[in-house]
């Protein structure tokens, strides 16, 4: 890469690296309307470009926090817009955007880095582990039937557009998170997701639920008629609840509305108790589960420290080529966590540190497979106690960026 530059864009050059990585992804560039808009999902001074003669490759982040297991919300990175030029591609031009882009975010003081990946074999080899799972479901709306003890809900209210920009902000800040890995949606979310709204021909269709105590559920759907076939699926792009009663409020709400044959919902959570709602609970039909959000520990310490851990003594040895100031040894009690010249009992990679790190996957799993080296027989039992207080609930992002 020594006849390349890297660096941080102007926000002069922001439209071209927007251009470049949608051409990665065969879109069109945005249009003067739509650049507008977007323009506002740019963090200054987070976009990173690749040039040789011209930009040929980029990637950027903006910040935000993520709940870790315990309930602590740490400073995340939420990394996006990655693309290189296909003329350029596999000879290190990634490689080198993810180097500058650690560096950054390393001197920021972030925790760590979510990305969600167009394809799976991309990010593992940069230290990114799949730290939440998706569950992908349809509900067959016209056979569905509510069980009698089901959540009777409150009162739901309709969004046009604009109002819906103008007041989910706060709405979603004020839902109390309740998982492990909940993000929070900074400016630079919401003005994807506008343009995201305004662009589309039917716009979605945002719902509020009305709980006892106010606003405790949001719901963003849009419903794809196929006239010829006669016949409509709604997809369900946002269902973001604090209560029992919003959850089953919102599924009579979306399950009640004419000319739908079937409900999808994409990447939920793996625990999400849907089925449960309906008398014959094959009407909700799982149609996958992948990976959700990728995540990287840009700072092991800070994170292990961060992160609830149970009664017991562990010293893990991490890996991380790509950031060796992560690589070494470490004492894990609930009490703290100490770099340690003690021996081993278990050795993993940084990725697979951050495939545990939010509950998404036990240790003894993972050692299992071959992803956690076993030192010490005992070990995987102990971590799995260790690492699985505080995640009894799927964790799961949901804000997809
Ligand atoms: C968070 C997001 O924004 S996700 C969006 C990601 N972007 C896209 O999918 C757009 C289309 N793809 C692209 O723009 C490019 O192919 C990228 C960004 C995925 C990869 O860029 P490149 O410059 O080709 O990657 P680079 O040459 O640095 O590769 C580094 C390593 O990853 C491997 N690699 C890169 N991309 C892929 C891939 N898609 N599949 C498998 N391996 C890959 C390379 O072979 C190389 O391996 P090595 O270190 O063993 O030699």
């Amino acid at each position: 890469m020594s006849d390349h530059t890297t660096r941080t864009l102007r926000d002069d050059e922001q439209r071209a690296a927007s251009s470049l990585f949608r051409s990665t992804l065969h879109a069109a560039p945005p249009s003067d309307e739509e650049w507008e808009r977007t323009r506002f999902a740019f963090q200054p001074d987070r976009t990173l470009g690749v040039f040789d003669r011209e930009l040929i490759g980029t990637a950027r982040s903006f910040d935000s926090t993520v709940v870790v297991p315990g309930g602590a919300a740490v400073p995340l990175a939420a990394v996006t817009g990655v693309g290189v030029r296909p003329d350029r591609t596999r000879r290190g031009v990634l490689r080198e955007l993810m180097r500058a882009q650690f560096e950054d975010l390393s001197a920021r003081g972030t925790v760590a880095a979510l990305l969600y990946a167009t394809e799976g074999p991309i990010y593992g080899r940069f230290g990114y582990g799949v730290g939440t799972r998706g569950l992908s479901y349809t509900v067959d709306r016209r056979r569905a039937v509510f069980r009698p003890e089901a959540p009777r809900g409150g009162e739901v209210e309709l969004l046009d557009v604009d109002a819906a920009m103008a007041r989910l902000p706060e709405i979603y800040s004020g839902l109390a998170a309740s998982r492990p890995a909940t993000m929070a949606r900074p400016s630079y979310w919401w003005a994807g997701l506008g343009n995201r709204l305004r662009k589309a021909d039917v716009p979605p269709v945002t719902v509020l639920h009305h709980g006892a105590g106010g606003v405790d559920g949001i719901a963003q759907y849009a419903v794809d008629r196929d006239s010829g076939a006669d016949s409509a699926t709604m997809r369900v792009d946002m269902l973001d609840t604090a209560s029992d009663a919003a959850f089953a409020g919102l599924w009579r709400y979306l399950l009640g509305v004419d000319l739908v044959d079937r409900v999808k919902a994409w990447m939920r959570p793996l625990d999400e108790p849907t089925e449960l709602l309906f008398t014959d609970p094959r009407v909700c039909r799982s149609t996958g589960v992948e990976d959700e959000a990728w995540l990287r520990l840009v700072d092991v310490p800070a994170a292990l420290a961060a992160r609830v851990r149970a009664c017991g003594r562990l010293v893990i040895e991490v890996d991380d080529p790509v950031l060796p100031s992560n690589s070494g040894r470490y004492l894990i009690t609930p009490d703290e966590v100490i770099r340690t010249g003690e021996p081993a009992q278990l050795r993993m990679g940084v990725d697979a540190l951050a495939m545990i790190y939010l509950g998404t996957w036990r240790p003894s799993v993972l050692a299992g497979t071959g992803r956690v080296g076993v030192l010490d027989p005992e070990a995987p039992a102990i971590a799995d106690r260790l690492f699985g207080i505080g995640a009894d609930r799927a964790a799961w992002c949901g804000t997809f960026f």
